[in-house]
């Protein structure tokens, strides 16, 4: 397995790039772990796919050099860069049986019967499929299916990296978590570079040691679930990820004061702004907590989703939504008061850190 680093990459499918908007991935310059499952998480169109067919080799980068453990690849093709894919629908061979299909990778590479025996009925109890391993893939769902294609990409150990382009599409709900959690759990035995793409939060959050969040060609954050959750490093992230999402509030500030028009918050430190910037607050519905005190809102909606109530309310003129625990009460004369602790200041979008503490810097 091998750390990659990507090397101030930056790709533009059309010919002459000038604009920052010409460019379909803007620049992308990190290193990340071997071992690590990644997941590119961000809407349809954000880059994501470009940036794996860029680890791949299936597209060359306009600009910029990508490395495995150190190692120069940027103009190797894919088949020299000994990567394992697994992409949105299964890609194996009808004809052969299950057990061949998987053994079909390790023989291709001359890897002794004995050890590839081993190897694929490993795989095959993983996968769930030992029973089915002498018959023709043919037969088989579209789930056993792609099980196999993950099988594929998990059955060789001398790869650099394993890639996922939305892997679980075909895959029926129930299903998919269970190929989640085997995948993760086979990524904890055996320690694979996974990168993993989706647009589905819960596909990331659950897979994924560290979530690289992409919008309009652009690495916006890279972090744990938890960091995620608790300091979106732009707002994009906090608005995509956390269900229903962070509220974003206009708001002016005033020494250590947050002035939302609707009411002021303390923020207990005071962020430097550039004069011009669009600055907002952010605070996730989990934090703001509904009761007598605070800054006056109007419910308009709430919705019961068993353990929890969310609230929709109107606050200076704008939605919020408010998450309301089992017991939680609303109040005749309803008002807020938010979490300091959870209390986000952005400037054009991007969070603005206390700098007494240290690791609040932007991605
Ligand atoms: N071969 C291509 N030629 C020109 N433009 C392309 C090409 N492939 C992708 N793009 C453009 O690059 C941008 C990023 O596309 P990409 O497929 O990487 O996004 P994505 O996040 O993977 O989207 P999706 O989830 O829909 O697959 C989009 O604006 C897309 O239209």
């Amino acid at each position: 397995m091998a750390r990659i680093s990507l090397d101030h990459i930056r790709h533009a499918y059309g010919p002459n790039p000038k604009s920052p908007a010409d460019y379909s991935l803007k620049e992308v310059h990190h290193d990340w772990d071997d071992g690590g499952a990644y997941a590119l998480l961000g809407p349809s169109g954000c880059g994501k796919t470009t940036l794996l067919n860029i680890i791949s080799g299936l597209v060359s980068p306009s600009e910029g050099r990508i490395l495995f453990d150190g190692r120069d690849v940027t103009n190797l093709p894919t088949q020299d860069r000994n990567i394992a894919q697994v992409f949105q629908f299964p890609v194996i061979y009808d004809t052969m049986t299950v057990y061949d299909n998987l053994a079909f990778p390790l023989r291709n590479r001359r890897v002794p019967e004995a050890e590839v025996d081993r190897r694929v009925k490993d795989i095959l109890e993983m996968i769930d499929l030992s029973s089915w391993a002498k018959k023709t893939a043919r037969g088989l769902t579209a789930d056993q299916k792609q099980k196999i294609s993950l099988g594929r990409g998990l059955v060789r150990n001398d790869v650099s990296a394993i890639l996922f382009d939305e892997p679980l599409t075909v895959i029926d709900p129930h299903m998919k978590w269970v190929l989640r959690s085997q995948l993760k759990r086979l990524h904890k035995q055996f320690g694979f570079t996974m990168v993993y793409v989706t647009h589905d939060q819960t596909e990331a959050l659950t897979f994924a040691d560290k979530v690289v969040v992409m919008y309009d060609g652009e690495i916006v954050q890279i972090g744990t679930p938890a960091e995620l959750f608790e300091k979106p490093k732009h707002t994009f992230v906090g608005y995509f990820i956390g269900s229903p999402g962070m509220n974003v509030i206009p708001a002016r500030i005033d020494g250590t004061t947050a002035d939302l028009g609707g009411g002021q918050v303390a923020l207990g430190f005071r962020p430097e702004i550039a004069s011009g910037a669009k600055v907002e607050l952010g605070i996730r519905p989990e934090f703001v907590r509904l009761g007598r005190e605070g800054m006056p809102v109007t419910i308009s909606k709430v919705e019961d989703i068993g353990r929890h109530k969310i609230v929709r309310a109107l606050f200076a003129d704008r939605p919020m939504a408010i998450v309301l625990g089992e017991n939680g009460e609303i109040p005749s004369e309803p008002r807020i008061t938010f979490d300091p602790a959870a209390v986000n200041i952005y400037a054009d979008s991007w969070r603005v850190s206390d700098p007494s503490t240290a690791a609040n810097g932007r991605a």
